[in-house]
């Protein structure tokens, strides 16, 4: 066990400020990690175990009676004590592995979200969020939540993944004349909603609650649309972590794409 960082004062007693502070510090440990001198797989893997281990430590530390899912252990996938816990940290120690391990591409993250179980036992929802993106200095969270810059764009731009784009997103970007901006981690991609840098992020055909908590709790508190590409509302803390597609993007554009997809589907 490495020494663990002081948390700053105030912290520990905020869980948006937890948040923050945590995925800042991984961000800082990641940055350090890249410099090491690693390439392809030993750079993510050294990334990945890394900022999984501090994290754990962390919540381990200073959070000992919540439940933690992290993408990096197993073990927190199958535990289902995190199904009748009250407070679940949901956490993507580096998302955005493969562009993390290709310097200096700054499309990789950070995600700590937390859900809490509502007042009444029924479910629950995201109640705090910090996606921390090195590459741009900044960790984004819940505890200030950004304010989303007035729109530069007519033409609405579609951020996508750079690996695995759906294929129905091209569908859309045609049928509203959007422009697509691929891009990787589904984090960075968020963020990019956030910062103006485009106007919606829509993916589907895979991925897990851990790719998505922390940005989507960011995203609301920025006042984004989110929700399932179907317009469902995003559940998080299943008993399936797999949470396939989703839709993030400015209000005005929400109603365009969610019909469509209800129109054509996504296959
Ligand atoms: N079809 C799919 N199945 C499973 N995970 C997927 C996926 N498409 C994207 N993801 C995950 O979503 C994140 C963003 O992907 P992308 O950059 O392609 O948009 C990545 O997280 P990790 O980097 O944490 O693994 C990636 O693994
Ligand atoms: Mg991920």
């Amino acid at each position: 066990m490495t020494d663990l960082p002081t948390p700053p004062e105030g912290v520990l007693e905020d869980d948006h400020r937890f948040a923050a502070w945590a995925a800042t510090v991984a961000g800082e440990l990641l940055t350090e990690v890249r410099g090491r001198g690693l390439e392809g797989k030993a750079l993510k893997d050294a990334g990945d175990e890394s900022a999984h281990d501090l994290l754990m430590q962390l919540c381990a530390a200073y959070r000992p009676e919540d439940s933690v899912l992290s993408e990096e252990s197993k073990e927190t996938h199958e535990d289902t004590r995190r199904l009748s816990a009250d407070r679940v940290w949901i956490i993507d120690p580096l998302d955005g592995t493969r562009e993390f391990s290709e310097p200096p591409r700054e499309d990789w993250a950070v995600h700590v979200a937390l859900w809490a179980r509502a007042a009444d036992g029924q479910g629950g929802d995201l109640v705090a969020g910090a996606v921390a993106q090195p590459g741009l200095g900044t960790t984004f969270h819940t505890g200030e939540p950004p304010v989303l810059p007035p729109r530069t764009s007519q033409r609405p731009r579609i951020a996508v993944s750079r690996t695995r784009p759906p294929a129905f997103v091209q569908a859309l970007a045609d049928e509203i004349d959007a422009e697509l901006v691929p891009m990787g981690s589904a984090g960075a991609k968020v963020i990019s909603v956030v910062r103006d840098v485009t106007d919606a992020y829509v993916h589907a055909g895979g991925q897990y609650e851990w790719d998505s908590a922390a940005p989507v709790a960011v995203a609301r508190a920025a006042g984004l649309f989110t929700s399932r590409v179907d317009g469902s509302p995003l559940v998080y803390n299943q008993a399936d972590v797999l949470l396939p597609d989703l839709i993030v993007c400015r209000p005005e554009l929400s109603e365009a794409i969610v019909d469509f997809v209800r129109r054509n589907g996504t296959e």
